[in-house]
């Protein structure tokens, strides 16, 4: 290194960082804890959820000790303008409550480390707090998932091409959350492999990761959940191989298959074909009829689906569908980026306040 230090902490005490450290990070695992503690109470209406966060803050608030706030200086951290532009901005409750929960574990991490320094006893208590925070994030996991899947309004079914993580990446970064991995014809290695691949893509970009027919593949790599057709296995026997915090969604056609798949304890429905589709050759369409139906009886989130694209989404709106999958309108197109957002802007996004 050359020339001067580019800042004065260079000449603070290490002993006097570490305790701006500590009592940062008390602050910053408790902030967190609050909001998460006060979604439980006023949002999910979970008293013992919410009671645990509350335990959570207070033995942190324990552990914060007077000389540790003392060392406190606001207006000489120069951390305090670095705001990323996701901390601006967030999608939608799943979003902040993932957020803020990541913003508790890496502050108990950095406890954890720092306590070990001069505070063993704290970053031993931190390390079991984490696994706290952690149990915590995986009990709030389920309902995150049925959030995103009511947010979602575009969802992509793959199918398989050359280059088909590209297509993919391309349709998250357009805006698309919900992604389905349908691959009829590789081996099972194949799938595997461009499961996991998929999986990684799709939670790098916050969006959910369902499998098409195979419970099996869907363990294998956690995915988000798992997408059944009248012909693949009952929704109940997938519900006890997945269990409860995995969305299970199932394909109608008519009334009376919507009807079932509600009472069987299906997350969300398909309705369609609404169009006759070369992707689902031989399947008689449903039509805008089935898709009034559903929008006047479905009380789960449910998608068209079956030939729509950009240029007859807007009538499957008008039809009464808010949510629509697809395959080739983004799979096969030339530019998958931009036919996902032609798409996504005849889809009105739903209001957060709607997701309550
Ligand atoms: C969202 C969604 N809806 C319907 C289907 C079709 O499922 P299925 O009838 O099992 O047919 P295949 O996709 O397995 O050929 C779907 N995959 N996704
Ligand atoms: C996989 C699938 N299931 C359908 C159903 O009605 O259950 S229609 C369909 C194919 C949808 O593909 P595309 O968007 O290319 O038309
Ligand atoms: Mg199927």
């Amino acid at each position: 290194m050359s020339g001067a230090p580019p800042s004065d902490s260079f000449a603070r005490s290490p002993e006097l960082a570490v305790r701006r450290i500590l009592d940062a990070n008390l602050d910053r695992a408790r902030e967190g804890l609050r909001v998460v503690e006060d979604w439980c109470r006023f949002g999910l209406d979970d008293r013992e959820l919410a009671g645990e966060c509350k335990d959570l803050r207070q033995e942190l608030a324990r552990w914060h000790a007077p000389e540790w706030r003392a060392a406190r200086d606001t207006p000489g951290d120069r951390g305090t303008e670095l705001t990323h532009v996701g901390e601006t901005q967030r999608a939608d409750i799943a979003q902040l409550l993932q957020a803020n929960l990541c913003r508790v574990e890496e502050a108990l991490r950095v406890l954890e480390e720092f306590g070990k320094l001069n505070a063993p006893d704290l970053g031993a208590a931190c390390k079991q707090l984490r696994y706290r925070a952690y149990a915590l994030d995986s009990r709030l996991l389920p309902y995150r998932r049925h959030q995103q899947l009511r947010a979602a309004t575009l969802y992509l079914i793959t199918t398989p091409t050359d280059d088909l993580a590209t297509s993919v990446e391309a349709a998250l970064q357009s805006g698309v959350t919900l992604v389905q991995y349908r691959d009829k014809d590789s081996t099972d290695r194949s799938r595997l492999e461009q499961a996991r691949q998929l999986r990684d893509l799709c939670h790098r970009h916050n969006a959910l990761f369902i499998i098409n027919d195979r419970v099996d593949l869907a363990l294998s790599v956690d995915a988000d959940g798992v997408h059944l057709g009248q012909q693949d296995l009952p929704i109940a026997v997938a519900r006890r191989l997945l269990g409860p915090q995995r969305l299970i969604g199932c394909s109608t056609t008519n009334p009376e298959e919507l009807a079932r798949a509600l009472a069987e304890g299906a997350d969300y429905l398909g309705v369609g074909p609404v169009f006759a589709t070369p992707t689902k050759p031989g399947k008689a369409p449903a039509g805008f009829d089935y898709v009034r139906h559903a929008a006047a009886r479905c009380s789960r989130p449910w998608f068209a689906i079956g030939g729509i694209d950009a240029s007859n989404v807007g009538e499957v709106v008008r039809a009464g569908a808010r949510q629509v999958a697809v395959v080739r309108a983004i799979v096969a197109a030339d530019r998958p980026a931009d036919a996902t957002r032609a798409l996504l802007s005849q889809l009105p996004p739903v209001t957060p306040s709607k997701l309550i």
